[in-house]
C-alpha cells in the first residue's frame, strides 16, 4: 500500500517540522490539497506555499487541485517537480485534453471523482489514466466522516480498471484511518491519503507504517 499524508492537516505554523517528520517516515508521497473557494467552499494554499514545501520535501508530491479550470496550471505543477497531478472530473469540460497535457509534461495524470459522481463517468477515459482518486468525503475540509459507499465504489472502480485493461492506480481520499483503510485495501485501493488520522496521532510515523502494511 502507498501512503500519502495530506499536508492540509499539518501544523501550518510549524510546517517545516511536519515536513521533516514526513521525510523521516515511510510515507510514499506528500498529498497537497489546493482549494480555490469556488470549486470547493474553502481556500487552502497555492503555489508559493507549495514551492516552499517542495524545497524541503524528500518525497514525491501528489498535487490535488480542487479548483476550477485546473488546465491553466499544468505548467506550474510541473515546475514544482510534482509526480502526480490530480484534477477533478467535475471541474474539466475537456478532460481528455487536460489528461494529455499532464502526461505530456511527464507527470502521472490523476482524475478525481466527488462522492456523488459514479465511476461509470470514467468508462471512456480510464485506459488513458495513471490514477483515479475517489473522494470518500465531500472535498473542501480535512477531518470529515468517511462516506460508507466509498468501499463498494472502490470495488466497482477496480472491476472497471481490470475490464478495460487500464493500469490506473486507485487512490482514496477522506476519512482514512486504520479501520476504513483496511476495508479500502481489501476493496482494491493502491494509495491511501490520510490527514487528521496521521497528524493528530501521538505517533504519526507509526500510523503511516500501519497503513502501509494493510
Ligand atoms: O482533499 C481533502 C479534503 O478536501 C483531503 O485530502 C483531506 O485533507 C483528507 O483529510 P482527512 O479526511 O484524512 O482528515
Amino acid at each position: 500500500m502507498l501512503v500519502a499524508p495530506s499536508v492540509l492537516s499539518a501544523d501550518f505554523g510549524n510546517l517545516q517540522h511536519d515536513i521533516e517528520m514526513l521525510n523521516k517516515s515511510n510515507c510514499d508521497w506528500l498529498h497537497l490539497d489546493v482549494m480555490d473557494g469556488v470549486f470547493v467552499p474553502n481556500i487552502s494554499f497555492g503555489f508559493p506555499v507549495m514551492k516552499a514545501i517542495a524545497k524541503h520535501a524528500r518525497k514525491p508530491l501528489d498535487v490535488h487541485l480542487m479548483i476550477v479550470e485546473p488546465e491553466k496550471f499544468v505548467k506550474e505543477v510541473k515546475d514544482l517537480g510534482a509526480k502526480v497531478m490530480n484534477v477533478h472530473y467535475e471541474a474539466c469540460t475537456h478532460l481528455h485534453r487536460v489528461v494529455q497535457q499532464i502526461k505530456n509534461e511527464g507527470m502521472m495524470a490523476g482524475v478525481t471523482l466527488n462522492p456523488s459522481s459514479p465511476v461509470s463517468l470514467l468508462e471512456e477515459i480510464i485506459p488513458d489514466l495513471d490514477l483515479v482518486m475517489l473522494m470518500s468525503v465531500n472535498p473542501g475540509f480535512g477531518g470529515q466522516k468517511f462516506i460508507e459507499g466509498s468501499v463498494d465504489k472502490t470495488r466497482r472502480l477496480k472491476e472497471m480498471i481490470l475490464r478495460r485493461n487500464s493500469n490506473a492506480l486507485i487512490e482514496i481520499d477522506g476519512g482514512v484511518n486504520r479501520e476504513t483503510g483496511k476495508r479500502l485495501a481489501d476493496a482494491g485501493a493502491d494509495i491511501l491519503v490520510s490527514g487528521n488520522f496521521i497528524f493528530k496521532a501521538e505517533q504519526p510515523e507509526a500510523e503511516i507504517d500501519y497503513l502501509k502494511h494493510l
